[in-house]
């Protein structure tokens, strides 16, 4: 773990690497305000441990870190941006190799490129225009997809989608695109977001803007694709979702929360799971030099994760947040493809 304030910026900058067991560290770089440097040090130990479990999941030959930038006001001008990105660079540089970074929120392939720069290659997703495989964000939403057409075959018994009501959390980048989809293929959607400026578009696809609360509305299936943490003990007991799937990073509050829902009978991916699209197509397109009728098939595979988790966790009667980590912890020690 390195904590510095950039020389340069005078921002504070946290790396973590939680483990470089499997191979070097990745995880991406978050640029957000923290009420205090501490608590900013506490997310990215969660966030670089939760990597190391999405990477183990997903069959690649990485660890798990992760990088925050812990900006006052989130809003760095092109300067500013530019002294942050080379404090960053100076610390992953320290680190000879074992963490590589990539877009997380706050952060772009724009600033990837830079760090790429920077470091001599140690930053995934720079724009396609420089060699990289871009946003990746379709990735992502083409993962949650097929997390979500195995978790719905396991708990409801089809792999239908058509009738299902849909609450998405969140209609941003991946959010827009899994409500879409959901959409197109006959599920009632019903989606919100912060930013009222998102309405139009969603009804123009066909979706019901909510300005309501979803986590407290009755759907089939919520997808949580906006911040993390939005699903607390208090938020768990009143949840009435039959299946939560979604792409938000650590969205329980606490570990005790996958408890709480699986006893209310909710099932709950583990977003360690379904949000590890856009790593997968990272690694395979930059690292592995798949192409992307390669890359794709490891995408859909999060689908036969998700069902190996959640057959494991009704066999041994434990919540797919723990039958999640036995199979992370056996695959971290296997040889990955
Ligand atoms: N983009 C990726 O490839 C990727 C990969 C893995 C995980 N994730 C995670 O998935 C989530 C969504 O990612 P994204 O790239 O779509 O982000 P995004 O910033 O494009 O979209 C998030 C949306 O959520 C909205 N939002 C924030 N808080 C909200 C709330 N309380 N209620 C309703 N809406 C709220 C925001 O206004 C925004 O429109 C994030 O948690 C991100 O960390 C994304």
């Amino acid at each position: 773990m390195r904590v510095v304030r950039g020389r340069r910026s005078g921002v504070v900058i946290a790396v973590a690497v939680h483990s470089t067991q499997a191979g070097p560290a990745i995880g991406g770089c978050r640029i957000k305000p923290y009420p205090g440097w501490r608590d900013g040090v506490d997310d990215v130990v969660r966030l670089a441990r939760a990597m190391t479990e999405k990477a183990a999941l997903a069959g690649l030959r990485h660890g798990g870190g992760k990088a925050v930038i812990m900006d006052a006001d989130a809003v760095l001008d092109e300067r500013h941006r530019l002294l942050v990105l080379e404090d960053l660079a100076e610390v992953i540089t320290s680190l000879d190799g074992a963490y590589l970074t990539g877009p997380d929120i706050g952060s772009a392939p724009a600033d990837m490129e830079i760090i790429h720069r920077l470091t001599g290659g140690l930053a995934f997703c720079r724009p396609e225009s420089s060699g990289g495989s871009g946003n990746s964000s379709i990735a992502t939403a083409h993962g949650v997809l097929a997390a979500l057409e195995a978790a719905v075959d396991h708990v409801f018994g089809t792999g239908a989608l058509a009738g299902l009501r849909v609450g998405v959390i969140g209609y941003g980048s991946v959010g827009r695109l899994v409500a879409d989809e959901l959409a197109a293929r006959g599920c009632a959607v019903t989606t919100g977001d912060l930013d009222e400026s998102r309405r139009a578009t969603a009804e123009a696809a066909g979706l019901t803007w909510s300005a309501e609360d979803l986590l407290g509305e009755e759907f089939d299936v919520l997808v949580p694709a906006a911040v993390g943490g939005l699903l607390s003990e208090e938020r768990a007991r009143t949840c009435r979702a039959g299946l939560i799937v979604g792409p938000a990073n650590n969205q329980l509050t606490h570990d005790d929360v996958a408890s709480t829902l699986h006893e209310r009978g909710i099932t709950w991916v583990p977003d360690v799971v379904a949000s590890a699209g856009g790593i997968i197509h990272a690694v395979c397109r930059e690292e592995l030099g798949l192409t992307e009728e390669e890359t794709t098939p490891r995408i859909r595979a999060i689908g036969t994760t998700v069902t190996e988790i959640l057959t494991g966790a009704r066999d041994s009667g434990t919540t797919p947040q723990a039958a999640a980590r036995d199979l992370a912890a056996r695959r971290r020690t296997a040889v990955p493809a």
